[in-house]
């Protein structure tokens, strides 16, 4: 389960001045849900993300993940969520198993009880061809396998992925959409930020919609399209970004 309320992060940019990245958002993701971040570029998605996997702190407002708040029990946090981004690679010198098996340790998993977790794992992501390949040798869609594999080691009840089809051809970006789904089938709390309306469409419970920093709308996708009597996600979304722009122009 995550909690947010009224989150905001604020950076000092010397060319801007302070930027608010992310301003007074709020929502819920529950087990067994895939909740979705919407919104373009520099909307705070990546922001929201690196504060519910404590990498940066909020300047107000809290967190709660899997219980623990981010700010003040941040290895409880961490030893409960599975972070993917775009930077959660493999390392050319490590095989698949290697790499995960280095994570699995990481987490604190040992002997038997690691082996047959990534025993399962590879099965699960039919990794079992790739096993003793290096990260030097990897396709992109068995270095995508990998990093789910890294990521889903210790068997956290959150997920957090930023953009995880960000880059990646329609097949390999089906199957990492699968795999989502299937983690969410399992009771898992997921949160996935993307600027695709299909993937939101496909995959979400619920969704924000984000833009500068501050949400839009939040809810069911069938439920937001009904409240703001639009006839699909990308018209939805536009009709959110053109009512904040005219707010903003309005009180400016
Ligand atoms: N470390 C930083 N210093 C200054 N400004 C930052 C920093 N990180 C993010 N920002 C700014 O905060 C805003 C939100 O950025 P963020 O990366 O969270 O957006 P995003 O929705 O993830 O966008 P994208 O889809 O491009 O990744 C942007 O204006 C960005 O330039």
């Amino acid at each position: 389960m995550i909690q947010v309320e009224h989150l905001s992060k604020a950076f000092f940019d010397y060319r801007r001045g302070w930027v608010p990245a992310v301003d007074d958002v709020s929502f819920e993701c529950r087990p067994g849900e895939i909740f979705g971040l919407l919104g373009p570029n520099g909307a705070g998605k990546t922001t929201t993300l690196r504060i519910l996997s404590t990498v940066l702190k909020p300047t107000a407002g809290r967190a709660i993940v899997a219980g623990h708040d981010v700010v003040l029990e941040p290895e409880e946090v961490r030893a409960r969520i599975g972070f993917m981004s775009s930077n959660t690679g493999v390392y050319d010198r490590m095989t698949a198993w290697e790499l995960v098996e280095y994570f699995g340790r990481l987490y604190g998993i040992e002997g038997d009880a690691l082996k047959a977790r990534m025993e399962e794992i590879f099965s699960w992501l039919q990794m079992n061809e790739f096993r003793d390949v290096l990260g030097s040798k990897m396709s992109t869609g068995m270095r995508q396998k990998v990093s789910i594999a890294r990521t889903i080691v210790h068997d956290p009840p959150v997920l957090i992925f930023d953009e995880p089809t960000s880059g990646l051809d329609v097949l390999v970006a089906r199957a990492v959409l699968l795999k989502i789904a299937e983690l969410r089938d399992r009771g898992k709390t997921i949160i996935f930020s993307t600027h695709s309306m299909q993937e939101v469409t496909k995959l979400c419970d619920r969704v924000a919609i984000i833009y500068k920093g501050r949400l839009q709308a939040e809810g069911r996708p069938g439920e937001l399209l009904e409240r703001f009597d639009q006839p699909d996600l990308e018209e939805l979304f536009f009709h959110l970004v053109e009512r904040a722009d005219a707010d903003a122009v309005a009180s400016a």
